[in-house]
């Protein structure tokens, strides 16, 4: 080990010694003949070991050990001394020498005593660096820490806080500066929340999930939603030191994700537009409950999906979801149908017969186009919406039935009741929740989703090679009234889909009725909802189920409404 040595003796004889015997064992040798120059040579290099005589002419040894220490700290001194005293070493040592040395000196003496003190100075440098260095990490880590923007906070096995950035302050509302040390079982750090248990445990070695979300409500803020991450702090030896939380703040990404997040569909019912997205915020929350449901929306707008998703997506999924279209039936039947009827209740009644209310016992059912039930009907629905009773039709034994009631109609049932045609309690009791489903006229911009979704399920049904809509026939789509909403785009893509003899959808396997001038939906009275009607029809050529489909709507309420308007005898009767 060769060092920077200097001797410094007023002994001409002695500096040469020294400075021959070091230098042949290897060490640059500078030597120094007074204080003086001892000084300047301290001051002007740099020694990793430096030989004194206690005597120096006129000026003490020690005065220059005194003053070398101040140079230079960690240099060691080794002092040389002719006559030596208990006063002078000891003052020496208490000075800071590194040893003491009486002459005469030998050259083995010398050179150990070198070596010593070479290594001695090695060992404080690398102390030194060592230290040097654990600042620089230090400072380099707090810039770190300070400058990302997540919230870093760390803690000693003991749990007491280790360090804390700007951002976790920030973040956790604290309006001081937390004080370092300080225990984290303390209530300021309660807004942590679930991160307290996790650094705590973490620091301990106990087990804690190192991932977790949670929402923070910093003292006079809103709350915050924030992703933490917690990881065990080791040194080099794998000991236990602490635990590091890393706090992100989410809240402004989950918000955004929220608006992102609109959805594409629920349960069957597809559409990205507002307008569904506030259906299907609705349908899950009322899925939930079980208060009576009254669906409105005009006709092949998806109440039925509607009504599905609201048996599905709540308790009553695995119970029974019993449909009944109240247009389909004739009155008599109707009632017999939803209620039962006991055998020989009427000619026909060959059996007993359980009804279809008693059938949804712990489910759902589902009563469409409820606005054209007659009056007895509606007074005995009256009473199973309020006392949950049914009595089956020629029996006078009240049966319990616990059926959630969803409701559907195109019908405005505010001004049937007003007409005196739909009993008004009953209108009220079946009102008290209300979903309206959207015309498609409402959210054109669901159509090429729509569109989509149709054509995927006709391609699982029929195979062919049809790859989707030209744009010029998306447009023609776009450009329709829709009076029959959902169900009249699915025809009209039915229809493409079978005329399209593959590749791309084009205007010209559109139905021949979307070229012509569109339908204009019902907007005034019943003259031009007549005309409309005649329209279609005149369009079917008669056919009645194609007319219905022309104005989009079913084929019962086609009927309905020729019904009403004394049309009835219209068309070929055709299916
Ligand atoms: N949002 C939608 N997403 C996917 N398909 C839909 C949607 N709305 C309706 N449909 C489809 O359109 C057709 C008619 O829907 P549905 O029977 O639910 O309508 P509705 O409002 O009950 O009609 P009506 O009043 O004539 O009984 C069905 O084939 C249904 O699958």
């Amino acid at each position: 080990m060769s060092g920077r040595v200097l001797v410094v003796d007023d002994e001409q004889v002695l500096r040469l010694t020294f400075e021959a015997l070091l230098g042949d064992a290897g060490h640059a040798v500078q030597t120094a003949a007074d204080f003086d120059q001892a000084v300047a040579a301290l001051e002007a290099d740099a020694f990793d070991a430096v030989f004194v005589d206690i005597i120096l002419g006129g000026r003490s040894g020690l005065e220059l050990l005194e003053r070398a220490k101040g140079l230079q700290p960690t240099t060691p001194v080794v002092m040389i001394t002719g006559q030596p005293t208990v006063e002078a070493a000891s003052r020496a040592l208490r000075l800071g020498a590194f040893d003491f040395m009486v002459k005469p000196v030998t050259k083995d003496a010398l050179l150990r005593a070198a070596r010593a003190a070479l290594a001695h100075k090695r060992l404080i440098d690398e102390r030194d660096h060592e230290a040097a260095q654990r600042r620089r990490y230090q400072a380099l880590l707090t810039a770190i820490v300070e400058g990302v923007g997540d919230g870093v906070i760390s803690v000693g096995v003991d749990g007491r806080l280790s360090q804390i950035n700007r951002a976790a302050q920030e973040l956790l509302g604290l309006t001081s500066q937390a004080a370092l040390g300080s225990s984290l079982e303390e209530p300021m750090w309660a807004p942590l929340g679930q991160g307290r248990q996790m650094l705590l445990a973490t620091a301990r070695g106990g087990s804690a999930p190192a991932e977790a979300r949670q929402q923070i409500v910093p003292a006079g803020a809103g709350p915050r939603l924030v992703e933490l991450s917690c990881r065990p702090l080791r040194d080099g030896q794998g000991r236990a030191m602490g635990a590091v939380l890393v706090l992100r703040d989410r809240t402004r990404l989950s918000l955004l994700e929220d608006s992102l997040r609109s959805r594409r569909g629920l349960h069957g019912l597809v559409g990205q537009s507002p307008a569904m997205q506030e259906v299907y915020r609705l349908l899950e929350t009322l899925a939930e409950t079980d208060t009576t449901v009254l669906i409105g929306g005009p006709s092949g707008s998806g109440k039925e999906l509607a009504a599905e998703a609201l048996h599905y997506l709540g308790p009553r999924a695995n119970g029974p979801l019993i449909k009944v279209n109240c247009a389909a039936l004739a009155e008599n039947l109707l009632e017999s149908e939803l209620f039962g009827h006991a055998r020989g209740a009427f000619t026909g009644a060959v059996a007993d017969k359980a009804g279809r209310f008693l059938l949804a016992d712990g489910g759902t059912i589902m009563l469409d186009e409820i606005g054209d039930i007659s009056p007895a009907v509606q007074l005995k629905l009256l009473r199973v919406l309020e006392d949950k009773i049914v009595e089956r039709v020629g029996e006078a034994k009240p049966r319990r039935v616990d059926a959630r009631v969803v409701a559907a109609t195109n019908q405005d049932l505010a001004t049937l009741s007003a007409q005196g045609r739909f009993r008004q309690d009953l209108y009220y009791r079946l009102n008290v929740v209300r979903l309206n489903m959207p015309s498609l006229a409402q959210r054109r911009e669901d159509i090429p989703l729509l569109a989509e979704h149709f054509l995927a399920q006709f391609a699982r049904r029929m195979p062919r090679p049809v790859e989707g809509l030209s744009p010029t026939a998306l447009e023609a789509l776009m450009r329709q009234p829709w009076p029959g909403n959902v169900r009249q785009l699915r025809h009209v893509l039915e229809h493409a889909y079978i005329f399209c003899p593959g590749g791309l959808i084009g205007p010209e396997h559109l139905p021949p009725e979307l070229s012509a001038p569109p339908i204009s939906p019902a907007a005034d009275g019943p003259t031009s909802e007549a005309q409309r009607i005649l329209a279609a029809l005149r369009r079917a050529g008669g056919n009645k189920a194609k007319a219905a489909r022309l104005l989009g709507l079913s084929r019962n309420t086609l009927y309905r409404k020729l019904n009403e308007l004394g049309l009835s005898e219209l068309g070929d009767g055709s299916e």
